[in-house]
């Protein structure tokens, strides 16, 4: 190798004149040329002469003289809402109930309860839920009975991968305690025997138990465990009665979230659905009851008389409770809603990826220059707006921030998450996957009877569908998945060379952050190109 190489005939070094500048260009006022190398977010709009969306445009990158830990992702969610984070997970069944509303607003940003409950009570229970979660307090430990076998311990650990099981008479939480069992008292008992052998043979007793009341601070829960070496420690109420669980394992992490939204009683924030409808009167009586932070008026088309009247009788009759209107996709819709009372609004029809709206309704609008013209308007009236759907990864959020939205909400992109509602199943190719459906589905619609009411009433029993019943590969949990978006954002603001929401709002407004719209081969550029085979492993 190293002979041969000796042997290749030394290369004389090129001529290198000067690059030459041609007398065209000595003459240019280039500060001028700089002005017009891209173009502002109100002539990117008027040039397009059509409605863009997100993919059909770049933000072009700034100056960075700040880490990327300088950003500040603080936004506002409605007139009175601030958020540490601006990510909101969308009403429908197969994206928020209190697990993703608990974990939306530990990172930062805000759950909103679905409507398609069985009954309102249903509904305002997760609202509960969500706000009686103490950080580090597991509120719905699974329960198992005496009675029990260990097969049926064990299909719960398969299940939910619990190691400390709490055992009460019913089975449940609010049963009394009888006993706690751990992999400990069941490792050593072999498989044949696990059908025959109950949990009340092996558990530890209530009476060999160490427990905490429910008055008990986090700081002496853990001291309790750490000084008895447990790992969880049951709690309960003064008829002995279970009422929450506490994990060691959880107390450690209990320190990492930071940004999360409280409300004023350091309790979680959550918002509630609910629809136009008459009965939904006594709907927001149970969800104010029960602590909601914000209502959500769901709907596709909010420029409506019945949600008009809503809005009116929502502000005069609970003045303290938040109001997001919508949805809207014109300036018109937005003033409609605005006037009659709207501390937000929500911005998108048929840009959902489970959404049909635009196909069967023929009505709708693309949703980069929706959230653009409303966010336009709303910001002049002092309202914030949400860019609902349509957000398929991180990018996606900052380009909708970037055209005026204070907060994104989204559907699908957290639909196969741990936290979503609904079991993993497994698809075809071995693949794990969770059930994604349009509220406006069959699927969704024919759930229960409190969306029968509101679609098949006797005058109107043809159904027709505005969304599709889908799946979602598994995303893991969102407890990794929401820290890369946050983090994904602030790589975003960083290139763009803004440090805030508010910063990045006047400088898309005065023109200083520049856009250029992109053709089909630029975005196919834009995305992975030209490889035999990729992994795309996110975070
Ligand atoms: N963002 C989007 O692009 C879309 C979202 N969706 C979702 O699907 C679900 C259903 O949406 P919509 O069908 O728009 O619900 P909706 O409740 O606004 O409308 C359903 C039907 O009931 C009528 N209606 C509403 N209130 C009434 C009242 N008080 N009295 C008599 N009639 C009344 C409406 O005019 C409409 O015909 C929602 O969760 C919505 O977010 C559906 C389609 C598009
Ligand atoms: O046309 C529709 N038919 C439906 O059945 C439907 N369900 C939900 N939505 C809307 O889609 C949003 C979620 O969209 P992504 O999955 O893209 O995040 C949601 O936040 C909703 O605005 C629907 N739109
Ligand atoms: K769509």
């Amino acid at each position: 190798m190293c002979t041969a190489l000796k042997e290749l005939p030394i290369m004389a070094q090129v001529d290198s004149p000067r690059l030459e500048i041609p007398d065209s260009l000595k003459t240019v006022d280039w500060d001028a040329e700089f002005e017009k190398d891209g173009v502002t977010a109100d002539e990117m709009f008027a040039k397009a002469n059509t409605s863009l969306t997100y993919n059909d445009f770049n933000i072009f990158p700034g100056f960075i003289d700040f880490p990327v830990s300088a950003v500040d992702l603080t936004t506002k969610l409605t007139k009175e809402i601030t958020l540490r984070a601006p990510l909101i997970s969308s009403p429908m069944d197969t994206v928020t109930e209190h697990e993703m509303a608990i974990t939306m607003a530990l990172h930062g940003g805000i759950g909103i309860i679905h409507a398609n409950f069985p009954t309102p009570a249903d509904q305002a229970a997760e609202v509960l839920k969500v706000k009686r979660y103490k950080q580090g307090f597991i509120n719905f430990p699974q329960c198992i009975k005496p009675d029990d076998t260990v097969l049926d311990l064990m299909a719960i650990k398969s299940l939910y991968g619990f190691t400390g099981t709490p055992v009460t008479d019913t089975g449940k939480v609010g049963g009394k305690l009888l006993g706690l069992v751990t992999s400990r008292d069941v490792d050593f008992i072999k498989e044949k025997l696990y059908k025959s052998t109950r949990i009340g043979e092996v558990m530890v007793p209530r009476e060999r138990l160490i427990t905490g009341s429910e008055t008990l601070e986090l700081s002496d829960a853990y001291n309790i465990l750490e000084g008895e070496k447990k790992g969880k420690l049951p709690i309960v109420n003064s008829n002995d009665e279970l009422v929450a669980l506490i994990a060691r394992t959880d107390l450690k992490k209990s320190r990492d979230f930071p940004n999360s939204s409280y409300d004023k009683k350091g309790q979680l924030m959550v918002g509630a659905a609910i629809n136009t409808r008459e009965s939904s009167h006594a709907t927001v009586t149970l969800l104010v009851e029960a602590g909601v932070d914000v209502l959500v008026v769901d709907s596709s088309n909010g420029a409506s008389q019945y949600q008009v009247d809503l809005l009116q009788w929502l502000k005069s009759t609970y003045p303290q409770v938040q109001v997001i209107a919508g949805n809207v996709v014109t300036m018109r819709q937005a003033k409609l809603l605005i006037d009659a009372g709207a501390d937000a609004l929500r911005i998108g029809m048929g840009s959902g990826s489970i959404c049909i709206t635009q196909e069967v309704m023929a009505v709708g609008r693309a949703q980069g220059s929706a959230v653009f013209q409303v966010a336009r308007y709303a910001r002049s009236r002092g309202v914030p707006v949400i860019a609902d759907g349509g957000i398929r990864d991180v990018g996606y959020i900052t380009k909708a921030l970037g055209l005026g939205a204070s907060t994104v909400m989204m559907g699908g992109l957290l639909a196969g998450t741990t936290e979503a509602p609904g079991e993993y199943f497994w698809g075809p190719n071995g693949l794990r996957l969770k059930k994604y459906r349009g509220m406006g589905s069959i699927d969704a619609m024919e759930a229960h009877s409190t969306s029968q009411d509101r679609y098949f009433t006797s005058d109107d029993a043809i159904k027709v569908a505005q969304g599709v019943t889908a799946t979602m590969r598994d995303r893991g949990t969102c407890h990794k998945f929401l820290p890369y978006l946050i983090r994904g954002m602030q790589h975003g603001f960083q290139d763009i060379g803004i440090k805030s929401l508010n910063e990045f709002h006047s400088k898309v407004y005065d023109g200083t952050v520049k856009f250029e719209l992109r053709s089909q081969n630029a975005q196919l550029e834009g995305g992975v190109h030209s490889l035999h085979s990729y992994e795309k492993p996110a975070y």
